[in-house]
């Protein structure tokens, strides 16, 4: 990521008296964009990001009279010692899994289609650093229009719009604003399909046993927000159908999950936590696990899948278990994210 300081592309216009403000223009931004991650793994690092996380209206549709009271009450007091604990089993040097592998991808991607004129950065939904503060400082080094990209292959509401919700309440909040163009969803993009099937097929080639099932779980919302439309339901379904078909298996030994269920009402179904309890009686002891929503492996990947989901299969009676990792920032990553930048720059550069 070129951190060109802002005066390098700003001047005083020829017409304009010594007092006008210097103006820093001529230059493209690339935006990347996922979830957000605690700054820490403290209990008021987790409270913080949960409490803004989970006060999005975008994720739980309940009104604020009835839903702030259960937030900011039982489940700010209990649950951030719980996911701090967790959090603490994959957190890496350089923090949270989730910013690191963002954090590399801007700047690989910035490394292959960066320049002086073309800029890519990264900002988190939740915590830090902010699409707001990103915003400004790419209009501050002279960016007059912008690519904002959410890291979500499959659309939803309760991710990509809240996104690009946030990042239209920081342009309302400008002065001059930069033009902007929000991504869409990438689920049928064959550059995604063939990366994340090549990275399926590679990590199958290096496994010492042959699995009978691959299993594709991918994050939950609750299917009341299926019913009113939200298409991520059936942009999960196509992405385990066009992997399948991409690397030309069998129908049905792929099979698509939902995990990590919030609160007590019913979310997207089959669980995946169920299905790794049920496979093995059902004679599918070697598995492989991946999860396509995420483009960077993360707490809900390292933790809840890899730790939490491999107990679970193997208590049940399953022999062999293996999860592939997410693209991270691989090459092939890194080619979805450059193929998915240069789709949104036409006419730009
Ligand atoms: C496809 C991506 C995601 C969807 C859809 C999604 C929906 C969703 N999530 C929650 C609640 C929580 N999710 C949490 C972590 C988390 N969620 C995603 C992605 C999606 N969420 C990621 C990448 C992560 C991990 C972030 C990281 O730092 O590694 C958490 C926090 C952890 C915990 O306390 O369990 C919560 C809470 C809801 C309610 C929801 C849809 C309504
Ligand atoms: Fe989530
Ligand atoms: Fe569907």
């Amino acid at each position: 990521m070129p951190d060109a300081a802002s005066s390098e592309n700003a001047s005083r216009p020829p017409h304009a008296p010594v007092d006008h403000p210097a103006i820093a223009r001529g230059r493209v931004g690339v935006l990347l964009v996922n979830l957000g991650t605690p700054d820490g793994t403290d209990y008021w690092s987790m409270r913080r990001y949960l409490s803004e996380f989970l006060s999005d209206r975008r994720v739980i549709e309940l009104h604020p009279l009835l839903w702030q009271p259960i937030l900011q009450g039982p489940i700010l007091t209990f649950r951030p010692s719980k996911s701090g604990e967790a959090y603490k089993k994959v957190w890496m040097e350089e923090g949270s899994p989730l910013l690191v592998y963002t954090r590399r991808q801007a700047e690989r991607l910035a490394e292959r289609i960066g320049s002086e004129n073309l800029i890519v950065d990264f900002a988190m939904n939740y915590g830090n650093p902010s699409i707001a503060s990103k915003i400004e400082a790419l209009k501050d080094k002279g960016c007059e229009k912008i690519a904002v990209i959410a890291l979500y292959p499959q659309y939803s509401a309760t991710t990509t719009a809240s996104v690009y919700d946030r990042t239209f309440r920081a342009l309302g909040k400008m002065r001059w604003q930069p033009a902007v163009r929000t991504a869409a969803q990438f689920v049928d993009m064959p550059d995604y399909i063939n990366a994340l099937a090549g990275s399926i097929s590679d990590h199958i080639a290096g496994l010492d046993f042959v699995p009978e099932r691959v299993l594709m779980s991918y994050h939950g919302v609750p299917k009341a927000y299926l019913d009113k439309g939200d298409p991520y339901h059936c942009q999960c379904h196509k992405t385990t159908r066009l992997v399948a078909e991409a690397l030309g298996w069998d129908s049905g030994f792929a099979m698509t999950t939902f995990q990590s269920r919030f609160g007590p009402t019913e979310w997207l179904q089959p669980y995946t936590d169920k299905t790794l309890e049920a496979l093995p009686g059902e004679g599918v002891k070697k598995l492989v696990v991946v999860s396509p929503a995420f483009i960077s492996d993360c707490l809900e990947t390292l933790e809840e899948i890899a730790m939490e989901g491999r107990d679970t299969f193997m208590e049940a009676g399953g022999t062999h278990f293996s999860v592939a990792p997410c693209l991270n920032d691989s090459d092939r990553a890194i080619d979805v994210l450059e193929a998915l930048a240069r789709r949104e720059l036409a006419g730009w550069v």
